[in-house]
């Protein structure tokens, strides 16, 4: 048996010949366009075939492989580039090759024919160590001892030791440690919707980028990166995925922002939950089409349209026009019935006088934009919500007076000048849709992430985009927020139309978050997900969480307090997520401003700095090796979905976490009101979990002080139990408010005398903000 010395010399030797054929394949192709002879664009495309295959072979930097598998008497190296030598013998596979699979997927249960699995740990060409898996070995240990749990979840030491690695504001790939189950997401079939459904940290975007390499290596030449589009909620985001692909030789994949997926991107109006919501539903699919129609019709207050002036000019009556109009309404798109009404007007104009000199090009078009306006989506959407009566004539039944006025908006004096929210953005892509068609580019994969919040709108717009609905969709129920948070993915398969097989896999190994951390922020879990598994924790973090009390009404001091702990962590060279709800955003900017500390505003797109402050949302697929949540009660109390809020928070880091708080720093709805309302609930047969899984509906603080002072005291779950126009609502808000006022009785009557009962109630309607008008 050869000694490990040995063995890593024989490693090296195989590396050292690969690198030596990689390298000398590099020259060949960096000659290859000098060398090629013949005409100029012969030349060009040697060269460009020739650049292609040279960014296939990575840098001459990296090492040749990562890993090994011995499958029977075959030796298959595993590296992130296909490398062969001049007889044509494979020294190492692509990670992407089919002949990989057992290098990712043998497990001691089903070790595919693997006897040996190496992963290698290497300083640019030369090996460290190694670490090898022999399934036999692995097989009788686990029969004899009973496995581990890293063994039963196949977790292996390089994976581990590369989670510790510290973060950037880039993500980086993970080819070298990819996870059987991983793995199987990445390869399964293109052809289908897949939704992978996983808690914080599983690797979901790591998988959705890692498929898309895949896919291209397996597809080519069919599928070419410019077929892929990768849609992120935000610039920040897109930017901090968009090193993974080329990183893995994948240039000019496609990235776009879902606040920029449209005929115009998002300018930063602000609005609020009920008409974001309204915005998001389906039914303004009509009422746009139905308003965009209207705008065809003979001008009001006029006779005839006449075509031209003088001699020649020919004049066509209210009904020749809308009995024509018909022939060209509705039948394809805005502009292209436009010119087939225009060309009517011209064939009409020369058949009637077939000696004129016909309509000239300027008098037709006047007369067809008297009947017919051209537009764009920008200037048919500023005026349809600037007027009341367009929005009325266009919305029939549809919708109520009250959803007319919050769609209702002054119109800017200038087009250019109007301002457009992030949901008017998915409205707009529908307008163009019917103005002038669907996009002309689309994709033959798409790769939708944190797409657990979008609108069916907004999925409209991302389906239309799609070649054959060909996509990948990653998101976490957990962590769904904003108007369109759900409970289940159902919905959004539905939205997205298509004819392939829809699939929904989770992923169920917990990567990023240390089981310290995790453990604090899973107590969230049952008021925010009560139906979902959460994820199993693969490894330990260095610290618990340090939990640090400031006084209550103190703002100045939890700013302070909040920015010397990010500095600490920054001090020691980690990057560093400072979490921060509005209430603290101002002092915490001035606490900054005034240490003269360097600070990244990831609301603005920045992750560059090693301290970088977000709100809450603002904070959802990114991880920091430190992260500070600053007053955990603000976050919950600031939103429809602050616990939520709060556990995404929470779940940002890969080591280290401090909680600034003023003496709850984990708001929880009280245990025991959520017992009282799952015994009531019980009683009034109501299923336990529709407490919970109510969809979401946003209500507003007043309506909160109407179900009364006891729903209040259930936080956050009693505010999203309250499903606007199900039949269920009156008696659930019943429960919920019974269940409460009954946990908060008892209470009363435990800790205070019944002579101050009164006082008491009296002071907690002032806590609640009840008595302030
Ligand atoms: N197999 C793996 N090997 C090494 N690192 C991994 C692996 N899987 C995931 N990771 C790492 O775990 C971290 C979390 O991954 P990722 O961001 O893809 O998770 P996510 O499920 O999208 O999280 P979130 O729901 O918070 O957006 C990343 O740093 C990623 O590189």
């Amino acid at each position: 048996m050869p000694t490990k010395e040995e063995v890593l010399q024989q490693e090296q030797a195989h590396f050292d010949s690969a690198w030596l054929a990689r390298e000398g394949t590099r020259s060949t192709l960096a000659d290859a366009g000098s060398a090629a002879g013949g005409p100029r664009t012969v030349v060009a495309a040697v060269r460009k075939a020739a650049d292609g295959r040279l960014q296939e072979l990575g840098g001459s930097d990296d090492a040749v492989a990562f890993g090994r598998v011995d499958i029977g008497d075959d030796v298959l190296y595993v590296g992130n580039h296909v490398i062969s030598n001049d007889d044509f013998d494979t020294l190492v596979v692509s990670w992407r090759a089919p002949a990989a699979r057992p290098y990712y997927e043998a497990t001691f249960e089903d070790p595919l024919g693997v006897s040996l699995r190496r992963s290698f740990k290497c300083e640019r060409n030369t090996i460290q160590d190694f670490d090898d898996v022999v399934f036999q070995d692995l097989a009788r240990r686990v029969a004899e001892l009973g496995a581990s749990a890293e063994e039963m979840w196949g977790i292996n030491d390089a994976l581990l030791s590369d989670l510790e690695a510290g973060r950037t504001g880039e993500m980086r790939d993970i080819v070298e440690t990819i996870h059987q189950a991983q793995y199987k997401l990445i390869r399964s079939d293109m052809q289908q919707l897949l939704v992978i459904q996983g808690g914080p940290g599983t690797g979901k975007t790591a998988v959705a980028l890692h498929r898309v390499s895949w896919l291209l290596f397996n597809h080519a030449p069919d599928l070419l990166p410019e077929d892929v589009l990768v849609v992120g909620p935000s610039d920040t985001f897109t930017r901090y995925i968009r090193s993974v692909l080329p990183g893995l030789g994948d240039d000019n994949v496609v990235y776009r922002d879902l606040k920029a997926l449209g005929p115009q991107k998002s300018t930063g109006r602000n609005e609020g939950t009920s008409i974001r919501r309204l915005k998001g539903e389906l039914r303004m699919a009509q009422l746009l089409r139905t308003a965009l129609w209207q705008r065809v019709r003979f001008p009001e207050r006029t006779e005839m349209l006449t075509v031209g002036s003088g001699f020649g000019a020919e004049g066509f009556s209210r009904e020749e026009i809308e009995a024509e109009l018909p022939n060209h309404i509705g039948k394809g798109t805005y502009t292209n019935g436009r010119a087939s009404f225009r060309a009517f007007l011209q064939r009409e104009v020369e058949a009637r006088n077939p000696r004129g000199p016909g309509a000239a090009a300027a008098a037709l078009e006047a007369a067809v934009e008297r009947v017919w306006p051209s537009l764009s989506a920008v200037a048919f959407l500023r005026d349809l919500f600037g007027s009341r009566d367009r929005l009325l004539a266009a919305a029939g039944d549809g919708f109520s007076g009250t959803e007319i006025g919050r769609l209702f908006r002054q119109a800017s004096d200038k087009v250019s000048d109007e301002r457009w929210s992030d949901v008017d953005v998915a409205l707009l892509d529908e307008a163009e849709e019917l103005l002038n068609g669907r996009p002309s580019v689309r994709y033959r994969h798409i790769v939708v992430d944190e797409a657990q919040d979008l609108s069916p709108m907004q999925l409209r717009s991302i389906a239309r985009r799609s070649e054959s609905g060909s996509m990948t969709i990653v998101g976490d129920l957990a962590q769904s927020t904003g108007p369109w948070a759900r409970e289940s993915w159902d919905d959004l398969t539905a939205a997205l139309s298509t004819d392939l097989p829809v699939t929904v896999q989770p992923l169920e190994l917990g990567y990023r978050v240390p089981r310290q951390v995790f453990e604090f922020a899973a107590q969230l879990l049952p008021y925010i997900a009560p139906g979902l598994k959460p994820p199993t924790v693969v490894r330990e973090g260095p610290a618990d969480p340090e939990l640090i009390e400031v006084g209550e009404f103190d703002d100045f001091d939890i700013s302070a307090r909040a920015l010397a702990a990010a500095r600490a962590h920054a001090g020691s060279g980690r990057f560093v997520g400072l979490i921060c709800p509005d209430r603290h955003r101002r002092r915490l900017e001035d606490e900054l401003k005034a240490h003269d500390v360097k600070w990244a505003n990831v609301g603005s797109g920045d992750l560059d700095s090693s301290i970088n402050l977000a709100r809450p949302s603002e904070s959802k697929g990114l991880e920091f090796d430190a992260v500070v949540v600053v007053d955990p009660e603000a976050i919950v109390d600031e939103s429809e979905w602050g616990l939520r809020h709060l556990y995404v928070a929470l779940t940002r880091t890969t080591k280290y976490l401090t909680v600034l708080h003023s003496g709850t720093p984990l708001p929880l709805p009280t245990e025991h009101v959520s017992d009282a309302l799952i015994e009531l609930a019980e009683v009034r047969g109501l299923e336990q979990t529709a407490l919970f899984d109510a969809p979401i509906q946003p209500t507003h603080a007043a309506e909160r002080t109407a179900e009364g002072v006891a729903s209040g005291s259930v936080g956050t779950v009693a505010r999203h139990a309250a499903p606007a126009d199900s039949t269920s609502t009156g008696s659930l808000n019943v429960v919920i408010a019974t269940g409460a006022a009954r946990a908060l009785a008892a209470d009363l009557r435990q800790a205070v005398a019944p002579h101050l009962w009164e006082a008491v109630i009296a002071e907690l309607r002032q806590e609640l903000g009840l008595d302030d008008s």
